[in-house]
């Protein structure tokens, strides 16, 4: 059996292979003693380890530590690439692209041929475009929703507000309000830039991931949810990578 890892920044989401099928599934989080504890007795059975990660340094060595305590066998990081089977990625300098972005557009890539957006809705918020010869044409990266209102609390004196998960965007008439509909409405503009680009670039297909996914889908962003799709392209580059 092998174990697949996704680590963010501030989540981790694993499953468990065997064969191409998923066993079993979870979430867990990076600064915890066992990350994948929900993975429970089954972790015993494991006899490697494959990770697509954006971690700092720190956590990753941490991740490492607690797996060598739980499962004592090889562990192979994965990290973005210049091409593979046909996805061109466009930075020059491709070590610097984080590999959830890299391996959520070869997931994507896998199934959708007819040019696509991958919207990551996580820690950060990234959008990278695919064409339908594979190229990649670039992307954004933004901060994430949680990380907006956090900036807003720990960075403006006076505002003060509880966190909604809202999608009203009307202008607000009380500092909760002017926040939360505020971020709805910022985040209501960037989907609306989203399919624009889709449609000049051509793209056919948006896939839509990460832990605020479904807020960015009620908000208008309508396309496919694939939330295991860093997995996805993880899972499929290890294959190709061991079977050869
Ligand atoms: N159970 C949850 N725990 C933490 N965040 C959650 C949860 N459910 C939804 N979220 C939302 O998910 C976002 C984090 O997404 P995700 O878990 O995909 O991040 P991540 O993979 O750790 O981040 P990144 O890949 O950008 O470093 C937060 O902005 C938060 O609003
Ligand atoms: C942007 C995030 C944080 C999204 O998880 C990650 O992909 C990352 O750390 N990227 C490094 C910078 C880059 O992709 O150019
Ligand atoms: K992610």
């Amino acid at each position: 059996m092998k174990l697949f890892i996704d680590a963010g920044n501030t989540r981790l989401k694993w499953c468990l292979d065997d064969q191409g099928r998923t066993l079993a599934s979870g979430t867990g989080l990076l600064e915890e003693e066992n990350p994948v504890s929900s993975a429970g007795e089954l972790i015993s059975q494991v006899r490697s380890v494959a990770i697509s990660t954006v971690a700092s340094e720190e956590r990753r060595a941490h991740l490492l530590d607690s797996l060598a305590k739980l499962c004592p066998v090889p562990v192979q990081f994965y990290w973005s690439e210049q091409t593979r089977n046909g996805l061109v990625n466009a930075y020059q300098d491709v070590a610097r692209m984080g590999a959830d972005r890299w391996h959520a557009m070869y997931g994507a890539w896998l199934d959708h041929k007819q040019g696509f957006v991958v919207v990551d809705a996580g820690s950060a918020v990234t959008v990278d475009y695919v064409d339908s010869r594979g190229q990649h044409l670039g992307g954004y990266i933004l901060p994430g929703l949680q990380m907006m209102l956090r900036s807003l609390r720990t960075d403006a004196a006076r505002i003060w507000f509880d966190p909604e998960q809202g999608l009203a965007t009307d202008p607000g008439s009380s500092t909760g309000e002017c926040v939360n509909h505020g971020l709805a409405w910022l985040s209501g503009a960037m989907v609306e830039r989203v399919i624009a680009d889709a449609r000049e670039h051509s793209l056919a297909d948006v896939l839509v991931t990460g832990g605020d996914a479904n807020r960015l889908i009620g908000l208008g962003l309508s396309g496919i949810h694939r939330p295991d799709l860093v997995l996805s392209g993880l899972r499929a580059i290890h294959a190709e990578e061991t079977s050869e």
